[in-house]
């Protein structure tokens, strides 16, 4: 189906809206009347400026408070009209929105509001426009869509159809499925938004927290699922008034947004894409680094032996058990300091998986590699963290190991088995973004959101993991520009015994960040443990969690650059992260901060 966009989705200029929409492969888009009213541009130069871009004007909205009301009134909207319908010529925009009536003027006369929108399509009728009634999920008299649905049928005008608004219609609980009983040439406009499941005032909701389908709650494609049935043939047009997108790029917004429309097509089932591929596990985390020695003592101290050293590349394997970090030195480094850059997913198909990304719009990164090198698909994920799809010992497909070559070494400690899980701090305006990436290309699940207090303001933060564990990343934000420091990445290390690591770890002279003993006579109140183990743990600086399933015990290294290491043991099946100790790791480390300023 053809693919829309209102430029009030949007950040920037007009023009700037324009110009993202086109790039990032939208069809068509709404022009808002504001945005047409802020622009230097006339309706003449919007309407060449988007057949340049290759955009059709798929409606021009919003027409207010135009129905059911007193006469000499509905004389002065019908002026109005004629005055937006001249600028719609101009602009060659054949459709109008126009929302259900909020004003006071407005009577609850089902009838009246019918034969004013059947003037009113008249007049639309003489510039060949359209009209696309709405109900706004706020409006006065007429606020569900069947209602809409009632007064235009009543109306029986050709020049007068509905447009439907998921938002508005699935914000109310209406039940979607009514909409089969709208003939589809009657429904003149679809409109799609999701939102977070939030109880509040609906129009707040509306104007504040709208985001791209498969971002919330809603069952968007669900309801598009019946609209299709209809027999709607018009375009899909996201429709998100969003306070964060608003501030965000545009170019990058636009891309997010076609994004979810590809997903939702695919789940609808009116485009095909190819089949995700779920990974597997984590083949390796890339660390960048302009000076290794930090990084490496680390490694060392939590046991892991370097392994290998790429043939070509300033690149070295550490390794223990099943977790593999790779510490690059090379040009990257040197710019952006210590962090982590890349990820290993081990993929069931490299090939298959970067295919699906590149369909969803994921930037496919340049092979950098020697000839010799093993060819790896790789994309960038909307933080900019590289993804390889990997396949590791697999005689058939190409192995990035076989780019390494072995060095001598003892062998490695045993008490780390792989990576746990990544946690990667998303730039403020990519998170929900960065939600649907890793579920829409890369076929994770997304689990609940949750937000953690910091002492220096709130972070959000949500899991997504493949089926068996064996992929887990946690993504979040912090609501103030980030704090490198406090807000790194981190690497989660799985072990079958953290106090004996974190022990060895100390030994060999690693630092582990402290918590404060208040933490430990709470957590004395809240479960029963063994004689001593409390003592161990406030010693180590571990930190305890249960759930339904099982228990955890985690605790953290001190910061390196922007990247510190997680040693986590899950007993009996435990499902979370650690959330609830979040806040109390979070002011321990900025206190670590302020200390030593590392
Ligand atoms: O919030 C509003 O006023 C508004 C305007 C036009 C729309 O299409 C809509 O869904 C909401
Ligand atoms: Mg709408």
């Amino acid at each position: 189906m053809r693919t829309s966009i209102a430029t009030v989705s949007l950040g920037g200029s007009l023009t700037e809206k324009l110009a993202a929409a086109s790039r990032a492969g939208f069809d068509g888009v709404e022009i808002f009347e504001n945005d047409l009213l802020a622009s230097p541009l006339t309706p003449e130069e919007i309407r060449g400026r988007c057949a340049d871009l290759g955009l059709t004007i798929d409606l021009y909205q919003p027409m207010r408070d135009v129905e059911a009301v007193p006469v000499d009134e509905f004389g002065r909207n019908l002026r109005r009209a004629r005055h937006k319908f001249e600028v719609m010529r101009r602009l060659g925009a054949d459709t109008v929105l126009v929302c259900s009536s909020v004003s006071p003027l407005a009577v609850d006369d089902d009838a009246l509001a019918a034969e004013q929108l059947s003037q009113l399509a008249d007049l639309a009728q003489e510039f060949g426009i359209r009209v696309a009634y709405e109900a706004l999920a706020w409006g006065r008299h007429v606020s569900t869509y069947d209602h809409a649905w009632q007064v235009v049928e009543a109306a029986g005008h050709p020049a007068l159809g509905t447009c439907l608004d998921s938002f508005h219609i699935l914000s109310r609980g209406s039940d979607p499925k009514g909409i089969e009983d709208i003939p589809g040439e009657k429904i003149f406009f679809l409109q799609l938004a999701d939102a977070p499941l939030l109880a509040m005032d609906v129009l707040q909701w509306s104007r504040h927290y709208r985001c791209f389908p498969g971002q919330g709650g809603f069952d968007v494609a669900g309801l598009v699922r019946h609209v299709v049935r209809a027999g709607y043939t018009g375009p899909l047009s996201l429709e998100v008034f969003n306070d964060v997108f608003r501030q965000a790029e545009a170019g990058p917004t636009a891309v997010d947004a076609l994004r979810s429309l590809l997903v939702l097509q695919e789940a609808v089932g009116v485009a095909e894409l190819p089949a995700p591929v779920v990974p597997t596990g984590v083949a390796f985390a890339e660390l960048v680094t302009p000076d290794a020695e930090p990084v490496s003592a680390v490694l060392g101290a939590l046991g892991f032996v370097r392994a290998a050293r790429h043939r070509s590349k300033p690149v070295d394997l550490w390794q223990q058990g099943d977790a593999r970090v790779l510490v690059n030195t090379g040009p990257a480094a040197r710019r952006d300091g210590t962090g982590l850059a890349a990820i290993g997913l081990e993929s069931p198909d490299p090939e298959g998986a970067a295919r699906r990304a590149e369909a969803l719009l994921a930037p496919v990164l340049p092979r950098r590699r020697a000839r010799e090198d093993a060819p790896l698909e790789a994309v960038a994920a909307p933080d900019g963290t590289e993804l390889f799809f990997c396949a590791t010992g697999r005689p058939e497909l190409p192995d990035w190991r076989a780019d390494f070559e072995d060095v001598q070494h003892t062998p490695a400690a045993s008490d780390i088995r792989r990576i746990d899980h990544l946690a990667l701090t998303q730039p403020w305006h990519h998170f929900d973004e960065a939600a649907l990436f890793h579920q829409g290309v890369l076929g994770l699940d997304a689990q609940e959101s949750v937000d953690v207090a910091d002492p220096y303001g709130l972070l959000r933060s949500r899991a997504v993991t493949g089926a068996d564990g064996g992929v887990r990343i946690a993504l979040s934000v912090g609501a103030a520009p980030a704090d490198d420091t406090v807000h790194a990445q981190h690497i989660a290390l799985d072990t079958r015994d953290v106090v004996a690591v974190a022990r060895r770890f100390r030994a060999a002279g690693g630092l582990l960040l402290e918590m404060p003993a208040n933490y430990y006579d709470d957590l004395a109140a809240r479960f029963e443990f063994a004689d001593g183990e409390l003592a161990t743990y406030k010693e180590l600086g571990i930190l305890y969690d249960r759930d339904a399933y099982g228990e955890f015990r985690h605790c953290y290294t001190r910061t390196v650059g922007r990247v510190f290491f997680e040693l986590v043991q899950r007993d009996g099946g435990y499902r979370g992260y650690g959330a609830a100790n979040a806040p109390v790791r979070l002011a321990a480390q900025h206190a670590a901060r302020r200390l030593t300023g590392g």
